[in-house]
Parts: structure tokens; C-alpha cells; sequence
């Protein structure tokens, strides 16, 4: 699908993955926090669609993302196109609502979304080959909007695979400016956990990725669940504590300096 404004886009990125629940929520509302706190100018997020929740809940990714990243120019309902309420793929989700996506129609608005703001972090639902539309796939709307993209990746056994044929995917819709980042284990870490094999295993799996994809992989997101209440105390906790523990990160940081 072709851009409608060629070349008059505004600064963004679009965080997409190579499956769902792996991160690329906590991760996109920790990046717009860390944007909102060092760089001047106006930080937006956009979730186009979100699917299996309620707006206002705390189990949705516009209200995560919203009280993740801090931002307060903005209303959760602003901050999402679509939300519906079966836990599918958007097109399905919406075909089961009787409705249809217009991908074209999202274009737009990402157009007038990334002229709106200073930079604008957009995160996908699911992976990069999820449809939106019949055809029209998270990468084909950040191919559209000529906006790289950040990979999640899983940090374990199966990610190699996963994340290689991802990133060819998205290449292949048109995507030309791809990272990956692997986000966390997904469950604490315990006394027995072996951090010294933990981080041989994240080393080996950078080393095949980058080689055979490649493809720059930008850093691993610590382990930093977002809450699970609404209680503005654990957001500001939470803020506080994603600023200080990807302090680190400093090639996530510099790509994407680079890019916002
Ligand atoms: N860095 C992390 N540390 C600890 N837990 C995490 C981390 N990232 C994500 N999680 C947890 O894993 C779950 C899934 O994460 P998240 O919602 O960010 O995934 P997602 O990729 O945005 O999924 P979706 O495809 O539904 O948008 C959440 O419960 C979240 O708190
Ligand atoms: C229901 C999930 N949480 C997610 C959609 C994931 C679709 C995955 C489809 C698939 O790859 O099979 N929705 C969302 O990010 O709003
Ligand atoms: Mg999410």
C-alpha cells in the first residue's frame, strides 16, 4: 500500500514483534516515558487497534501505555483507534463485531498522527504478519508510514527462527529500516536462576540473528512487569524504575536517537 503524503511524514517508529504478549507494551510505554523525560518537543503513542479488552481497564494497552509512558497531552481514548472486544487477530476480531478495518483509512490518520506530534511511537497488535485487514498486515501499515521498526523478540530457545523469518517478513512488505530487541523472561527471576547461562544464551542468540538476518539487535528489556492495579503510586514506581533500569541500554538508546 502506498503512502498518500510521500515524504512529509513527521519522526516515529512502529514496535512490533514476532508474536503477542511479549513485551512490545511495557517496552513502547517505557521508550515514550524515557522520550518524554530527555527529548524536547511532543511525545505521542498510537495503538491503531487493540483487541480482547475494554478501554479504561487496567488489562488494556491504551491505559498501559498511557500511565507506562507518563504522558499527560493526551486522553487514553485518543490514544486508540480501535478497541474490540474478542482476543484475535484485529481483522477477525472485527469481522466477529460485524465491522471491517479500513487500512487505508489508518494510513491517514498515522500520517496526520506523525505531523501532530515531535515523534510518534506506534505499537502493533500481535506480531508483524497479523491482518488488519484481508492482506493488510502490521507490517504493511508501517511500510506505509515508511517508519522502522522495532522487533520483539523473545530471549529463549525458539527466538532464532522466530526472529528471522520475522524480520524477512517485514522486509518483504517494505519495511527497509528493522532492529530487534528481546524482551524479558517473562517470569522473576529466582536464587536458582543462571544469570551467567541467561546471558550466554541472549549472546548466541544476538550473534545468529544479526548474522542471519542481518539485522542490528539493540539490547534485552529487563524484567519490569507493568502493575496490574490502577493505583497512580505503582505507575510513578514503575516509571521510575524503567528509567533506571535500561539506563544501560545505550544502543537501544542510540537507534533510536537516531530515528526520533
Ligand atoms: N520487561 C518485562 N518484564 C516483566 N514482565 C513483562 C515485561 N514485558 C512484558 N511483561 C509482561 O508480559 C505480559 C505481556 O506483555 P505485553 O502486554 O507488553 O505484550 P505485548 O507484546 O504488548 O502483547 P500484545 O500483542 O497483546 O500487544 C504482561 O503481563 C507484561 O506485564
Ligand atoms: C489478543 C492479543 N492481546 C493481541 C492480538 C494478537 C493477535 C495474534 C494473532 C496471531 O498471530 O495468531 N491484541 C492486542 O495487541 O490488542
Ligand atoms: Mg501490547
Amino acid at each position: 500500500m502506498m503512502a498518500l503524503l510521500d515524504g512529509r511524514f513527521g519522526k516515529g517508529i512502529f514496535i512490533s514483534a514476532t508474536g503477542t504478549e511479549l513485551g512490545k507494551t511495557v517496552l513502547a510505554s517505557g521508550i515514550a516515558h524515557w522520550m518524554h523525560i530527555h527529548k524536547l518537543g511532543a511525545t505521542a503513542l498510537w495503538k491503531p487497534v487493540q483487541s480482547g479488552v475494554e478501554l479504561g481497564t487496567v488489562e488494556a494497552d491504551s491505559y498501559r501505555l498511557l500511565k507506562g509512558s507518563g504522558l499527560t497531552n493526551v486522553g487514553e481514548r485518543e490514544l486508540v483507534t480501535w478497541t474490540l472486544r474478542e482476543p484475535l487477530a484485529p481483522w477477525a476480531a472485527a469481522k466477529r463485531e460485524g465491522l471491517e478495518i479500513s487500512m487505508s483509512e489508518l494510513v491517514v490518520e498515522g500520517e496526520r498522527r506523525l505531523q501532530a506530534s515531535d515523534r510518534l511511537v506506534v505499537e502493533g497488535a500481535g506480531g508483524v504478519a497479523v491482518p488488519l485487514q484481508a492482506r493488510h498486515t502490521m507490517a504493511d501499515l508501517a511500510a506505509a508510514l515508511q517508519l522502522p521498526m522495532l522487533i520483539v523478540a523473545a530471549p529463549l530457545l525458539g527466538t532464532v527462527s522466530h526472529t528471522v523469518t520475522a524480520v524477512q517478513y517485514a522486509r518483504s512488505r517494505g519495511v527497509k529500516d528493522v532492529a530487534v530487541v528481546f524482551g524479558a523472561m517473562l517470569f522473576k527471576p529466582t536464587a536458582e536462576w543462571n544469570k551467567a547461562a541467561y546471558e550466554q544464551q541472549l549472546h548466541e542468540n544476538t550473534e545468529m540473528i544479526e548474522l542471519l538476518a542481518e539485522v542490528p539487535v539493540v539490547g534485552a528489556v529487563p524484567y519490569l512487569p507493568h502493575p496490574n492495579r490502577i493505583d497512580e503510586d505503582l505507575w510513578i514506581n514503575w516509571r521510575k524504575d524503567w528509567l533506571r533500569e535500561t539506563a544501560h541500554l545505550t544502543t537501544l538508546h542510540d537507534w533510536l536517537n537516531a530515528r526520533l
